[in-house]
């Protein structure tokens, strides 16, 4: 598939004719389609009533409760798409990484990859690896009818600066000592992490998820020529990886304002876009071709509701010329967001997008 061409997904599936994938490959919608990221799980009570004594990781690993959690904000907010209730590292995990998900920090890598010996205890994955996504994203599918689910990784850069720091890290120091100091060793870390990725997608497709989400969180750290020397060969090969399947690939990261244009090159088809971009900026920056996804500020969630219509008109202005749009926030739901408050947005958006 060339770079400009939308995505064609499987024109037979119950999803096929959604808004949220409709608009991912720049078609009419009936109204802006909403999801947001972290959606599933955070501020829900009935999120923390099924978690209750479950440490995060094992969550993942458990096939019912997982389909549970990914329902939960669909049902309570009516959003246009799910999506799997899982982590970023989950697949790092699942190939023997040992690390673990520490409530408020963050995952923490209890031996982090500094050395070429480090790097040979990442193996390929394989679906027997993470046959608890394959059950859980059939049921979820098949429970979901005409929603779509979209599956996610986390892009080569983000999982390396995590395996390289051993944790969260405000300056990614020993990841761009690696990058800089020894940028073989770096390649071949970011390489193997984008078979991995590749993988884990293709297994989340094969399992009937209709888009996927590839998230760089953390790459917003990096100037332009860097991303394309050190990072946009490993996410281009993840992108390339899952095309032939023609299902709409999204990418996003923080701080990105500089990169929008490279990570549209990089093989997506939707750029997710933070707050600190208007959207309309940020369609001139990606160029022609791709639909683009955000971007309100999260904290405007914890403003009164005027506030909120306010905000969301200004994003929704700002969009109005777009190719496509989905709307989201510029990064995930926070855990202490009032979850009606994010119920009365996507009537919001719906009603005021209403064709
Ligand atoms: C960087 C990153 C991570 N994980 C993820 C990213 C990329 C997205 C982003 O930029 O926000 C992705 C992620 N993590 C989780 C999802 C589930 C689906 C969704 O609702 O979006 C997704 C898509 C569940 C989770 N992942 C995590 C939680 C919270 C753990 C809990 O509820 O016990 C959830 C629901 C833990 C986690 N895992 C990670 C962090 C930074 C944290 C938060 C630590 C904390 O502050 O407690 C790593």
């Amino acid at each position: 598939m060339s770079a400009n061409e939308a995505p064609t997904g499987r024109p037979q599936s119950k999803t096929y004719d959604s808004a949220f994938l409709k608009a991912c490959r720049r078609e009419e919608v009936p109204h802006t389609p909403v999801w947001f990221m972290r959606q599933a799980g955070r501020s829900l009570p009935e999120y923390l009533k099924v978690r209750e004594g479950i440490p995060m990781l094992d969550s993942c690993m458990m096939p019912e409760l997982v389909k549970e959690i990914t329902l939960q904000p669909v049902r309570r907010h009516q959003v246009d798409a799910a999506i799997y209730f899982s982590d970023i590292v989950v697949p790092l995990k699942a190939i023997g990484v040992d690390l673990d998900i520490k409530p408020g920090v963050g995952p923490v890598v209890a031996d982090p990859i500094r050395t070429r010996a480090d790097l040979d205890r990442l193996r390929d994955l394989t679906p027997e690896d993470v046959w608890y996504v394959t059950e859980a994203v059939g049921m979820l599918v098949e429970e979901l009818g005409g929603t779509p689910l979209i599956g996610f990784a986390g892009a080569p850069f983000t999982l390396a600066s995590y395996l390289v720091e051993g944790g969260p890290s405000r300056n990614h120091e020993n990841t761009k000592a690696m990058m800089y100091g020894d940028p073989q060793l770096w390649a071949d870390l970011v390489d193997r992490l984008a078979h991995i990725t590749g993988d884990f997608l293709k297994v989340q497709i094969e399992a009937g998820a209709s888009a996927v989400q590839l998230f760089d969180s953390w790459v917003g750290a990096l100037s332009p020529a860097d991303y394309v020397k050190s990072v946009m060969p490993a996410s281009a090969k993840v992108f390339e990886a899952v095309a032939p399947y023609g299902v709409p690939r999204i990418h996003f990261g923080v701080g990105t304002g500089e990169l929008l244009g490279l990570m549209g090159q990089a093989g997506a088809d939707v750029v997710g876009v933070d707050w600190r971009v208007p959207l309309d900026e940020a369609a001139r920056r990606v160029g022609p071709g791709k639909a683009l996804q955000g971007n309100l500020d999260p904290a405007v969630l914890f403003a009164g509701p005027e506030a909120v219509m306010a905000k969301t008109d200004e994003v929704l202005a700002a969009a109005k010329d777009l190719e496509g749009h989905v709307f989201n926030l510029g990064h995930g739901v926070l855990p202490s967001m009032d979850p009606d408050a994010l119920s009365r947005l996507v009537e919001y958006v719906h009603t005021r997008t209403a064709r």
